[in-house]
């Protein structure tokens, strides 16, 4: 008895194991992927920006959106860092532990957003919830006056409960408006290609 309870625990393990190496060998794919896309992409001249774009991202899917919009736009990109999710395992486990919380370690934690009248704030979904550090900087920020829009990438689903409450926090830091787009890639292993994503995007924001 007590060897087969061994034996159901090993292959639990290993299973586990084997689907954590999987996902994070296959982000670590699509950020190397994202960053040469990045490096190919035309440089931008933002002359009296009135737009300003600051994403999270850590595989690189919603930076490449952010980096389309703010091309699209004429608008300023800021790139928010959190190092405790850095791409593999260690990082993987400490993001799907902080998934539903609104705090984190971020830089930079605050940005003079004065000269802007729009913000588009993108994050990646985490457990049906935009990922801690854009709460933590939506936290951090005065939006006062300016019209906010929470843009996400996931994988199949997320809660509008929870972009309700982050409407709820933007507003309470001043917003203007709110409004939120979002495009579902598809499920690791069946993902829409990086133009789809733009071109999903494009359909909701004009
Ligand atoms: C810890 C973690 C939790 C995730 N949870 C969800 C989820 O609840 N729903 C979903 O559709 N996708 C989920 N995903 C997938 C990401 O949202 C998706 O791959 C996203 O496009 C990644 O964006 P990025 O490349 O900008 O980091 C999760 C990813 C991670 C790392």
């Amino acid at each position: 008895m007590i060897k087969w309870l061994f034996i159901i625990l090993a292959v639990v393990v290993l299973g586990l194991l084997s689907l954590a190496i999987w996902v994070t060998q296959t982000e670590k794919s699509q950020h190397a992927k994202n960053s040469l896309r990045l490096h190919n992409a035309e440089p931008r001249i933002t002359l009296d920006a009135k737009t300003a774009v600051v994403v999270f991202s850590r595989s690189g899917n919603t930076g490449v959106l952010a980096d389309h919009i703010a091309q699209k736009h004429n608008a300023e990109l800021f790139e928010i860092t959190a190092t405790d999710y850095e791409l593999g395992i260690p990082g993987w486990i400490a993001a799907l532990n902080d998934a539903r919380s609104n705090v984190a370690t971020i830089t930079p934690s605050n940005i003079n957003l004065e000269k802007y009248q729009t913000i588009y704030l993108g994050s990646p979904i985490w457990l049906y919830s935009p990922a801690p550090p854009i709460w933590q900087f939506a936290k951090n920020n005065d939006f006062s006056g300016k019209n906010v829009i929470l843009f996400n990438t996931f994988n199949s689903k997320f809660e509008q409960h929870f972009i309700d409450d982050f409407e709820k926090l933007v507003r309470a830091n001043g917003a203007k408006t709110f409004s939120h787009r979002y495009v579902n890639r598809g499920r690791m292993g069946s993902q829409i290609s990086s133009q789809d994503m733009l071109d999903k995007f494009d359909s909701q924001d004009n």
